[in-house]
């Protein structure tokens, strides 16, 4: 597993537009590599911002929309179109103004029915299967960057503290009695976290920053789920000044003065 960058910006807005750009360059360089990419959006505020920020950068179309593979690290199991829902946060925020391939956007299944968290997340877990053929991951495509936000806890995506989905060894877990609203919501598993190239965890605000001690002190993935995630060939912390806060002196690099 890769030794974790972390980069300290000045404030949220600084953070998200950086990130931001962050991204454009990755997802530009991968197609330039390798004739597609593939992102995984996360909820959140943090994640949230960093997709409109993308969509309102100049250089947003630098980016082949139509050559990018678009996933979910998580979703709050909600009906379709649900306002609270990750897709369509993404949707309002970035995918509905860009030129996306609507065969390659793999959002997770919404509520509706009899469908279970469970459900949902076997038929997501079919889903990411069928699509790894690309550059041989196995039980997921290789993503090029998976995008986090963490709470004040220490969760990721919707794997919380202690929580039995962390035990699961399903690729894409169920999730019920979520502490943050809605308590039904589907994950990737921090294994699948862990197969694609790079790890981001976007982290703003003073909240986050006990959680970011913890998660880069040596804590465990099981008290601390952010601990366990990471990419196979960066993990990159991206912070703002309040959530570095309680880092030890000397740990994170400021970048924007
Ligand atoms: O569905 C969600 O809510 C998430 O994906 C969750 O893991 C989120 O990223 C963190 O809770 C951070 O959220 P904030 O950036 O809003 O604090």
């Amino acid at each position: 597993m890769t030794t974790p960058t972390i980069v300290i910006h000045r404030d949220a807005d600084v953070l998200v537009q950086a990130v931001a750009a962050r991204l454009i360059t990755r997802l530009v360089d991968a197609q330039a590599t390798h004739g597609d990419a593939s992102v995984v959006l996360t909820g959140g505020t943090a994640g949230i911002a960093t997709l409109r920020a993308v969509a309102a950068s100049p250089a947003c179309s630098a980016v082949d929309w139509s050559a990018l593979s678009i996933w979910w690290g998580d979703e709050r199991f909600l009906p379709s179109g649900d306002p609270d829902r990750n897709e369509t946060q993404a949707r309002a925020a970035l995918l509905d103004h860009v030129p996306v391939d609507p065969a390659r956007v793999f959002a997770m299944p919404p509520a509706s029915g009899d469908l279970t968290p469970e459900d949902a997340a076997a038929a997501y877990a079919d889903v990411l299967a069928g699509q790894t053929e690309k550059r041989l991951h196995v039980g997921a495509p290789a993503f090029d960057v998976l995008l986090l936000g963490v709470g004040p806890d220490g969760h990721v995506a919707s794997l919380f503290p202690e929580h039995p989905a962390l035990h699961d060894d399903r690729p894409v877990v169920g999730v019920r009695g979520a502490p943050k609203p809605p308590p039904e919501r589907v994950s990737l598993s921090l294994p699948v976290i862990r197969s694609a190239d790079e790890v981001w965890l976007v982290v703003a605000g003073a909240d986050k920053a006990p959680a970011v001690r913890l998660a880069l002190g040596g804590s465990g993935p099981v008290q601390i789920p952010a601990a366990g995630a990471q990419g196979q060939r960066a993990t990159r912390w991206l912070l703002d000044r309040a959530a570095a806060a309680e880092l030890p002196p000397g740990l994170g690099r400021p970048a924007s003065p």
